[in-house]
């Protein structure tokens, strides 16, 4: 049967408080409290008499008040009472004789001068900080705070601008898929390219955003992205009518579109320091499939382009005529040189996300532990 004993406490005092260490191990079901100046302990735990119930009360010398802070380690349980009027006690019990159990802390001991100048040199302290924090919310918190936010509300506008530009690319793509089939895979330029040709040409502020320090992202992977999607979407095709009712189209605009409905709303809930777990979840898991698929989409576009620049010879390169190579070169070389170069920056993005989806996951659960 489990008996209950007395742990072993030692004490210390300032002019404002009461400092009590108590020996115990792994305290588990701590009950403190202070009523009419005692205090009373009761605990589980480790103690000088091995595993027990222990619990002690001390009857205080003065007044203190009723509000007491504890920390329980693992090898002790720190308490903190406060005195009800500042001042150095003679002793700490009523009683002039000192319980068995008490003893003084002599790691936190000092005596009443010692004790004095180290409340001196504390409120020094807090008068210079509470100065300095008067000073510089004066000179320069404010421009910093109206700052802030002006570059939250320009980022959550610009993140709402394209969630809803994607969204309506998305659902008009599913709705015509849905209703018309196979058949809306060869019109998706003539319905959506206006939008998508928008949301792309403002997604190049991605680019000054990360120049300019104004989003914490790396400008390689943003001028990827970005000089990527344009080269497809304005070269390959918006230059070439013989493009537009190919069913690449569709794939490559309806993989865009399927990352950028979560990348946004991701974005627009971390501008009003929010975040919604499953939205994070799929802003950094969704781009495994979806960033080779687009890539690869994006390839077959380029290689199907290749034939036409070669007879249309739009864009073909002028040459010297000392050379004697011909007149000029077609477009398609470019594309030659383009492919392998889509194959490094995939490798580059994939490898960015892939940190950043890593960051973002130990960051969380080191947080929630
Ligand atoms: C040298 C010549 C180069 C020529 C290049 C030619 C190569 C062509 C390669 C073609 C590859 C492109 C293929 C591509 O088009 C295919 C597809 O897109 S398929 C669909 C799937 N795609 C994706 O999943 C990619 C989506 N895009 C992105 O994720 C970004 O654009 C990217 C830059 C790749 C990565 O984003 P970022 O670095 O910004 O990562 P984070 O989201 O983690 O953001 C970092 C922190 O910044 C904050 N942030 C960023 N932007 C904003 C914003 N607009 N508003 C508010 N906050 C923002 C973000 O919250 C993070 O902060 P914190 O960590 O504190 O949360």
């Amino acid at each position: 049967m489990q008996q209950t004993l007395t742990p072993h406490v030692y004490w210390a005092q300032r002019h404002e408080d009461i400092y009590l260490r108590v020996e115990l191990i792994d305290a588990q079901n701590l009950d403190i409290s202070v009523h009419d100046n005692v205090l009373r302990f009761r605990a589980q735990g480790h103690g000088a008499r091995g595993e027990n119930d222990y619990e002690f009360s001390l009857p205080f010398l003065n007044a203190v008040k009723t509000e007491v802070s504890h920390r329980s380690t693992q090898r002790q349980v720190n308490i903190t009472v406060r005195k009800q009027l500042s001042g150095w006690w003679d002793r700490l019990t009523l009683q002039e004789k000192k319980p068995l159990f008490l003893a003084p802390d002599f790691d936190r001991w000092m005596d009443e001068s010692d004790a004095e100048m180290e409340l001196r040199e504390k409120v020094t302290r807090r008068k210079r900080f509470n100065k300095l924090k008067a000073e510089r919310t004066v000179e320069s918190r404010l421009p910093e705070d109206s700052f802030i936010t002006l570059k939250k509300g320009f980022l959550f506008t610009y993140n709402l601008v394209q969630f809803l530009g994607f969204s309506w690319i998305f659902v008009n793509m599913t709705i015509r898929l849905i209703v018309l089939g196979q058949d809306s895979l060869y019109d998706t330029f003539y319905t959506i390219s206006d939008v998508m040709f928008f949301c792309q040409i403002l997604a190049s502020v991605e680019v000054l955003n990360a120049m300019f320090g104004v989003v914490e992202t790396a400008v390689v992977p943003a001028f990827i992205q970005v000089v990527g999607r344009n080269f497809i979407l304005f070269i390959i095709f918006g230059s070439l009518d013989e493009m537009h009712n190919k069913a690449v189209v569709f794939f490559v605009f309806y993989l865009w579109s399927s990352i950028e409905m979560f990348r946004y709303p991701f974005y627009m809930l971390g501008c009003i320091d929010t975040e919604w777990k499953t939205i994070t979840w799929l802003r950094y898991t969704i781009w495994i499939p979806l960033y080779p698929l687009g890539v690869l989409a994006e390839a077959v576009a380029v290689v199907q382009s290749i034939s036409v620049f070669d007879q249309s010879r739009l864009f073909s390169i002028p040459l010297p005529k000392a050379l004697g190579l011909g007149s000029s070169v077609s477009f398609s070389y470019v594309l030659y040189i383009y492919l392998p170069l889509m194959v490094i920056g995939l490798l580059i993005n994939v490898r960015h996300l892939y940190k950043q989806r890593k960051k973002r996951f130990r960051t969380k659960k080191r947080k929630s532990n």
